[in-house]
């Protein structure tokens, strides 16, 4: 098992109690408080230690015979190498990240070994299987991508709270407490011209012998006050939109918060952890405070980072589950939203959609703790034809909350489970070896430890334990551009990327291109080859050959790095499922969730499926459903 949280609770419970009685389990976090309402192995008094081993207690004094052997580690810890997962028969994953899931199917798919894959968000959930030779890997279909916004919408035109907290947490927040170096569009968009964004850089700067206070008053009129009059003299830009107000801080605060009530220089918090709503006696997390109150505490904030937490400045990004980061936050995109005539949120809310917050509900859990074990017995049992895999949706369809479906075979251009190279577009002239790594081989290939060649030149290998003038050589590889680089990278080069550790090879072949678009190709290079293009709408085929969407949590409007667990719904392609039960075909007495899909819309295809609805046989769907096929898998 890899996760002993919401999921991993659960499962390691159904296990035992299911028969189970050699567990290994793996999680590299401490118990949390707020893991208490859910992941009911943990108790108070485990606050603060090992999930892994904990749970193994818990689960020991109700089934003291059985052995289950706890790892407090990562799973992309070396250790955790091809021969580790060899001594499996199966692997269950109860993760909360896609970094991790692709790293534990890579090391499945090398070692062979089945994996049973899980996610819940709020009341979806789904368990999917994935066999190598048999079925798709995790990887083969390509995973929905966070939300993302134009940045001009970020940094001129907001219309909706989202879009201020975006605004307070990716530009404000990382510029004022995040990495000096960074790109930042933070006012760059708001003036006219050059002179004004030399301006916003020059004001984050804190002046030598200016407190804490007149610091944050500047900050304030400068994002909030000067910043609007700027973009004000866009007449072009509000011809068609409400005009936004600049906002003063002396108008709302004229006098130094430490003359204020209900602040005090001596307020009891310094045993706790920094905050500007204990400091400025501000409770509910779900009240929604003036614009007047989240001034307060964006000054207050901002002297709290300075006074209680130098240490951290410059290297902060956006946490949830920082406090007072996310009272800044709030703060900033409440004062922000008041400017443009957008509603306020409290910071309960704020803190949901700016951490991306679906809140988790343990029955989900538990009810995909027992799929997952129910799948792992036809695993172990090699009862191929019965492997399904289940997903569970909000609201009924055809009044089924649990919908299973035949697993899909193996996407043939997918190049983690197959061997078809990729396609990189990029400028061979301007883009570094860093950028390729970074951007490409670790974020997009989701490489761990990768190693780069040109031909027979390894021009980059990353790992702790490299010898000093070798690293020191990559190092200088990184800072080049590719056609700098000792084999020059150019058109029809073919790169050669390696995983060691996820035995992973994978080619890539350059094409050059001048230009990109800064808005849609952000990366400046664009990767191609394994996707098969997916719907945005995300759907799910259900048991009479429907097809409906599911809202997922991509739908949601809030923004964010990593969604808590990211259930994949099939789209449009591949095959349809094997109906589970026979129900009458004509049924549907449950609202659609959303708009039927495209090839199943069609009457034809529905048609043909509604036909087939009661034989095994697996049907695939092209593109076009006037040509769709249908193929056995076994
Ligand atoms: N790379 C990893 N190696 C080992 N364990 C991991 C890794 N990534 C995530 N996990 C574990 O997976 C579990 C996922 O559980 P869950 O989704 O309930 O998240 P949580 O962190 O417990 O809760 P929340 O995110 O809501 O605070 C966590 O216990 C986490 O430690
Ligand atoms: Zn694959």
């Amino acid at each position: 098992m890899v996760g002993a949280g919401g999921i991993g609770c659960e499962l390691l419970k159904t296990l035992a109690l299911s028969g189970f009685r050699d567990i290994h389990i793996i999680d590299m976090d401490t118990i949390e408080v707020s893991n208490l309402n859910r992941q009911f192995l943990f108790r108070q008094h485990h606050v603060g230690q090992s999930k892994a081993k904990v749970a193994r207690d818990a689960v020991l004094r109700f089934r003291p015979h059985i052995n289950i052997t706890p790892y407090h580690s990562n799973v992309k810890d070396p250790q955790f190498n091809v021969d580790f997962f060899k001594q499996f028969n199966v692997v269950l994953n109860g993760l909360d990240n896609l970094d991790a899931r692709r790293h534990v199917n890579r090391l499945c798919l090398a070692a062979e070994v089945p994996l049973v894959e899980s996610g819940t968000t709020g009341f979806l959930g789904q368990v999917t299987v994935h066999v190598k030779g048999k079925t798709e890997c995790y990887e083969c279909q390509p995973k929905p991508t966070p939300k993302t916004y134009p940045v001009c919408t970020i940094t001129s035109t907001p219309s909706k709270f989202v879009h201020c907290i975006v605004w307070a947490k990716d530009l404000l927040f990382a510029k004022l407490f995040g990495d000096k170096n960074q790109d930042n569009d933070l006012n760059v968009h708001s003036g006219d011209g050059n002179s004004q964004s030399e301006h916003a850089q020059d004001v984050f700067v804190r002046n030598p012998h200016e407190d804490l206070e007149q610091y944050g008053r500047r900050i304030y009129d400068h994002v909030f006050g000067y910043n609007i009059e700027v973009a004000l003299t866009n007449e072009e830009t509000w011809k068609n939109r409400q005009r936004p107000r600049p906002v003063y801080i002396n108008d709302l605060l004229p006098d130094k918060l430490v003359h204020r009530n209900g602040y005090s220089e001596d307020c009891k918090t310094e045993d706790l952890t920094p905050s500007a709503m204990s400091s400025l006696n501000l409770k509910n997390p779900q009240d929604v405070w003036s614009l007047a109150e989240n001034s307060r505490i964006f000054l207050e904030s901002l002297r709290l980072f300075f006074e209680k937490r130098e240490k951290d400045i410059g290297c902060l990004t956006f946490d949830k589950d920082d406090q007072l980061a996310v009272e800044f936050v709030t703060a900033a995109a409440n004062i922000r939203a008041s400017s443009f005539g957008i509603p306020l949120h409290s910071l309960f809310e704020a803190k949901g959609i700016a951490g991306n917050i679906v809140h988790a509900v343990a029955t989900t859990n538990a009810i995909i703790a027992g799929l997952i074990v129910i799948e792992a017995i036809k695993v172990l049992q090699n009862d191929f034809e019965n492997y399904r895999m289940t997903y569970c949706l909000e609201h009924p369809s055809r009044k089924m909350l649990l919908m299973p479906v035949q697993p899909f075979e193996a996407n043939k251009s997918c190049y983690v489970c197959s061997e078809t190279p990729l396609l990189l577009e990029v400028n061979t002239n301007t883009a570094k070896l860093r950028d390729v790594v970074e951007r490409i081989v670790k974020a997009k290939l989701g490489m761990n430890l990768p190693m780069v060649m040109v031909g027979s030149t390894l021009v980059f290998e990353d790992g702790d334990d490299l010898d000093k003038d070798l690293a020191a050589n990559y190092a200088l590889n990184l800072d080049k551009v590719l056609s700098g680089l000792p084999a020059p990278v150019r058109s029809g080069t073919v790169l050669c990327l390696e995983d060691l550790q996820q035995e992973l090879v994978c080619n890539i072949n350059i094409k050059h291109r001048e230009e990109f678009d800064e808005e849609k190709e952000p990366d400046g290079m664009v990767l191609s080859g394994w996707t098969t293009p997916s719907e945005k709408g995300k759907e799910v085929a259900v048991s009479n050959g429907e097809t409906k969407a599911v809202a997922s949590v991509s739908s949601s409007e809030a923004d964010g790095d990593e969604v808590e667990t990211t259930p994949a719904v099939p789209s449009k392609k591949r095959k349809m499922p094997k109906p589970e039960r026979s129900e009458t075909a004509t049924e549907n007495d449950d609202k659609p969730q959303t708009r039927p899909s495209r090839n199943l819309s069609d009457k034809k295809s529905l048609q043909e499926i509604k036909d087939n609805d009661d034989d095994d046989d697996i049907i695939v769907l092209d593109d076009n459903p006037e040509t769709s096929k249908r193929k056995r898998i076994h």
